[in-house]
């Protein structure tokens, strides 16, 4: 049973039949089982489907079922079968892990829309196991340059071709993005692999010092320069060397780097020699170099001598489909690192990651897949309450969205379906909100009544 399956237990026959055969209509394979056990035989660590059962029913029950379920691999996603109006229940399940609920009666299309999206979550679980699991293998891209989205996909075959040839090659990309993780894999790729790798940022540099970091000098070159040294570029010899925000390094250099780049030989400070250097550059830049060339602060001629082989690796925010995935790899890396294991993911809080605007891109995805793992992130954080004034408003927005929904509820005497409904938002938000401010239906119901008696 390896394809997507929809894993259906019902003790109530005729229910069990017409809700298989409603998927079955919806284009969903369908197994129907009558009891709990018999259908746990059929769920294992690679099972790719979903499962939907009844909350209660003789012998083993939902609950149970979702227990044992989440014993064999807690990334089952488990839809459970409630009764009308079982609030209670409902919110136990989600609390134990189940992956959403529905309510008596349903409709085949509410079913079907719930069970899309849990194939859905499944699919990125079952992948990101995948991917760790060809880890430690030599051509580990897709392990480093994770992601689905076609952009990704672009990058690693052209990150595979580029790397494997040796040119010189420019990466273009935001900050945070992974230039350096493609650079080094452009190394690693490379028959250069077993020879340094050497980065060097051009920005860091102190400008009067940054002739002789690069080429080296002579002794005496300059005051100071008691011994001869070498220079970075000397220091890769044979292997790769990566020049880090290019952009920033200062026009007069940049000729002389030129002529390094195209004749492949060095000349030390305060020296005649001319040394041949066999390495490979590698440039990275935040920002197009075209502009810089324009505005007179970039060499033209070195622009075209390094546009040859250009990498651009795309910003989250143009790979959004990709961002859950690799904050669930971070994640896993970071909890590794701390020795956790119990670390675990919600498909809600995925999803809302995926909706976020992460603007330092991996390098700020990563920050906050740590501070998940340490705790200090909580689940239901909101986005805003990282910024400034954010979280005042953010409180605000959660006091009026409470204050909303109670009176909605007391209003309807208890009832859900006018509250979610003069709302416009789903039964299972409903349910979430109500959790979350410790809303209690009966309770609202019971007070308005006794207002309305007083
Ligand atoms: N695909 C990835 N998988 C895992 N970690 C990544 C990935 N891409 C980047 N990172 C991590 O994100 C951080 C930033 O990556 P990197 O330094 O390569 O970005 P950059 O584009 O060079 O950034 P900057 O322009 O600010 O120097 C690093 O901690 C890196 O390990």
């Amino acid at each position: 049973m390896s394809e997507s399956r929809v894993l259906l237990v019902d003790d109530e026959e005729e229910l069990r039949h017409s809700s298989a055969q409603a998927l079955e209509l919806a284009g969903f394979r369908v197994d129907a089982f009558a009891s709990a056990e018999h259908a746990l035989e059929f769920i294992g660590f690679s099972f790719s489907g979903v499962v939907i059962s009844d909350i209660r029913m003789p012998g083993m029950d939902g609950m149970t079922f979702l227990q044992r379920i989440r014993e064999i691999d807690a990334e089952v996603p488990v839809i459970l079968v409630t009764g009308h109006g079982d609030v209670q229940l409902a919110v136990r399940a989600m609390r134990e892990g189940a992956y959403d609920f529905v309510e008596k009666p349903f409709t085949a299309q509410t079913l079907a829309g719930t069970i899309r999206r849990a194939l859905e979550w499944r699919g990125l679980v079952l992948e990101n196991r995948r991917l760790r699991a060809v880890a430690g293998k030599r051509d580990d891209i897709e392990q480093r340059l994770p992601g689905r989205s076609q952009a990704m996909v672009d990058l690693r075959y052209k990150v595979r071709a580029i790397g494997a040839s040796d040119a010189d090659t420019l990466i273009i990309g935001e900050t945070g993005v992974g230039k350096e993780v493609v650079a080094r894999a452009l190394h690693d790729l490379s028959s250069r692999a077993n020879s340094p790798f050497i980065a060097i940022n051009c920005a860091a540099l102190p400008e009067t010092l940054i002739e002789s970091e690069l080429f080296g000098h002579e002794a005496g070159a300059f005051p100071g320069a008691l011994r001869p040294r070498y220079g970075k570029f000397e220091h890769g010899r044979g292997g790769t060397i990566l020049l880090d925000e290019i952009g920033s390094m200062p026009f007069d250099l940049q000729a002389k780097f030129l002529r390094v780049l195209q004749e492949r030989v060095i000349t030390r400070l305060g020296s005649n020699e001319v040394v041949p250097l066999d390495v490979r550059f590698v440039a990275t830049s935040k920002v197009d170099l075209e502009p810089e060339v324009a505005a007179g602060r970039f060499r033209a001629d070195l622009l075209y001598r390094l546009n040859v082989a250009t990498l651009r690796v795309p910003p989250l925010a143009q790979r959004r489909s990709d961002i859950a995935l690799l904050f669930m790899q971070l994640v896993r890396e970071s909890a590794a690192r701390y020795g956790r294991d119990d670390v675990e993911i919600s498909p809600a809080l995925a999803s809302e990651i995926g909706e976020r605007d992460w603007p330092g891109n991996v390098r700020e995805l990563r920050n906050a897949a740590e501070r998940f793992v340490l705790g200090l992130e909580a689940e239901q954080d909101d986005a805003t309450s990282e910024r400034p004034n954010g979280a005042r408003l953010a409180d605000k927005v959660a006091a009026f969205e409470k204050s909303l929904i109670a009176g909605a509820l007391a209003a309807h005497g208890g009832a859900l379906k006018p509250v979610y409904e003069s709302l416009g938002i789903s039964r299972k938000t409903l349910y979430e909100k109500m959790q979350k401010f410790g809303l209690d239906k009966r309770l609202l119901a019971a007070e308005a009544q006794r207002d309305d008696d007083a």
